[in-house]
This record gives structure tokens, C-alpha cells and sequence, in this order.
């Protein structure tokens, strides 16, 4: 799509070209995918995780309890890098998972597992208050949550094939779908937007994702509406 049509499609919907929409849900329920469809249509950059150049994560995989906070660690210095990157360039955004779910939902369920220490847990939470939970720290404009059953997300974790997930027991993917449907209950940090998968069809409509964005226009003018 060319610069042109992402600024007419901006203009039409009211996207503020400083905004930074942030995308959540559960591991495979198509956050990457959806981040790249929504930023080619608004002509923003993406922040993505990292996932093949990540020294922890299959290691996490083959042993949480080992590996758990030092991965915690590492994607909160990696999601603070990006939120300055955010920052430096004046907005403009889509981002591929928020800052929020490491602690609200991995971080903890690593300690309600047992597999994090008590003091390990602590420390990290320090550290994500000290860093996140300021004044200083931009919020995004809103989260984009999306939402499906677990039955057609575990197909997308398998279709998707990536090797360390596919040898996780199924439990660990059923407990992370139970905590982000409570945590996502109670998310209060920025304005939300609740989408279903099954409201879109991002590898044979991508055109779709536009009838999601006028939704997106309206969360984030009334929570800058609030904001002021
Ligand atoms: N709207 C969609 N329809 C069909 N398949 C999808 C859709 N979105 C994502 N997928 C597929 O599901 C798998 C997981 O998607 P991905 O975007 O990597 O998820 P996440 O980033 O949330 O882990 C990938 O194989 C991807 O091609
Ligand atoms: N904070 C995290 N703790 C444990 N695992 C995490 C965390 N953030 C991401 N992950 C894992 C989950 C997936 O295996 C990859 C990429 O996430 P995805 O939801 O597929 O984009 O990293």
C-alpha cells in the first residue's frame, strides 16, 4: 500500500500519526500477523518481539524453572529498548504484544507454578514498577486484544510449527488461556479493544483489518479525551 493511501486511510478514520496501538492475546492467536496487516494499512512501524534471536527462550522451554527469570528479564529489557525506540521516534506504532502481560501474566504464572522463587518474583516486580509504573512511562493509546477459542489457537501454535512449542505439554497453553481471559477482565492502563478472530482474515482478506480500525480511531480519541 503507498504512503498516500495509509494517509488517506488515517484521515478518513482519525488516527492521530502519533499513535502507538499495542496488540495482546495469547501465544499464537495471531498478534504478529494482525500487527503487520494493521501497520500496512496505516503506513506505521512495527515493534516486534524477538523470538529466533532469543538466548532464553528455547532453553525456557526445556526448563522454566531454570530459565524463567532470566527470560522475564530479558523481554523486559527488550520491551523497554522498544518503548524508547516508540518514544524517539514520536509515536506512530504498532506494537507486537505489551509490556503488561510479562508481568500480569508469565511472570506470575512462573510463580504460581513454582517456578519462580518468591525472591526472583519480588526482584522482578521491582524492577517492572520501577521502570513501567511511573508517571514517565507512556502508556500506549489502546490494546488491541484478540480473542478466539483455545481449540482454533492450539491449531495455529501447531500449524505455525515452531519446534519448542510443539514439545510444551498442552497444560501450559490451557493455564496461559484461563489467566489472560481473567487478566484481560480486570486490564486497566489504557483503553481496550476486544477483538475476535474470527471478525477478520488477515492471510486471505487483508483488507479486513480496515473495518476494524474505525473501532481503533474511537478508543483512542475518547482515551485522550480522558487523558486530558
Ligand atoms: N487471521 C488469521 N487467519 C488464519 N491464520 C492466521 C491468522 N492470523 C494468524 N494466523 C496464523 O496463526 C499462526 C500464529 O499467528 P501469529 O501471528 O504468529 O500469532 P502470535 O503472534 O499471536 O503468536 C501463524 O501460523 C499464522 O499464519
Ligand atoms: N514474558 C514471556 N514469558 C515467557 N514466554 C514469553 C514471554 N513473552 C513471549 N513469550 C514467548 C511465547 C512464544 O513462544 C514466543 C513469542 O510469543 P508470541 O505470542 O508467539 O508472539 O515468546
Amino acid at each position: 500500500m503507498s504512503r498516500f493511501q495509509n494517509s488517506q486511510i488515517r484521515e478518513k478514520y482519525g488516527i492521530p500519526n502519533n499513535a502507538v496501538i499495542t496488540i495482546g492475546g495469547t501465544v499464537g492467536v495471531g498478534k504478529s500477523t494482525f500487527t503487520h496487516a494493521l501497520a500496512d494499512q496505516l503506513g506505521f512501524r512495527v515493534s516486534v518481539e524477538k523470538v529466533d534471536n532469543n538466548p532464553y527462550l528455547s532453553r525456557y522451554y526445556g526448563d522454566l524453572s531454570r530459565w524463567g527469570f532470566h527470560l522475564q528479564v530479558f523481554f523486559l529489557a527488550e520491551r523497554f529498548k522498544e518503548q524508547k525506540r516508540m518514544f524517539d521516534y514520536g509515536g506512530g506504532f504498532v506494537q507486537d504484544r505489551s509490556i503488561y502481560e510479562d508481568t500480569g501474566i508469565f511472570a506470575r504464572m512462573l510463580y504460581e507454578q513454582g517456578n519462580m522463587t518468591e525472591e526472583d518474583y519480588r526482584t522482578y516486580t521491582e524492577l517492572f514498577e520501577a521502570m513501567v509504573m511511573t508517571p514517565y512511562f507512556p502508556h500506549p493509546d489502546v490494546l488491541i486484544y484478540l480473542e478466539g477459542s483455545f481449540d482454533d489457537i492450539i491449531d495455529r501454535v501447531k500449524e505455525r510449527g515452531r519446534p519448542m512449542e510443539q514439545q510444551t505439554p498442552v497444560d501450559y497453553w490451557q493455564d496461559l488461556f484461563g489467566r489472560y481471559e481473567k487478566w484481560i477482565s480486570s486490564f486497566n492502563a489504557c483503553p481496550i479493544l476486544r477483538v475476535n478472530i474470527n471478525e477478520y482474515d488477515v492471510v486471505d482478506d487483508p483488507a479486513s483489518v480496515e473495518s476494524i480500525i474505525a473501532r481503533v480511531a474511537e478508543k483512542i480519541r475518547l482515551g485522550r479525551e480522558t487523558r486530558l
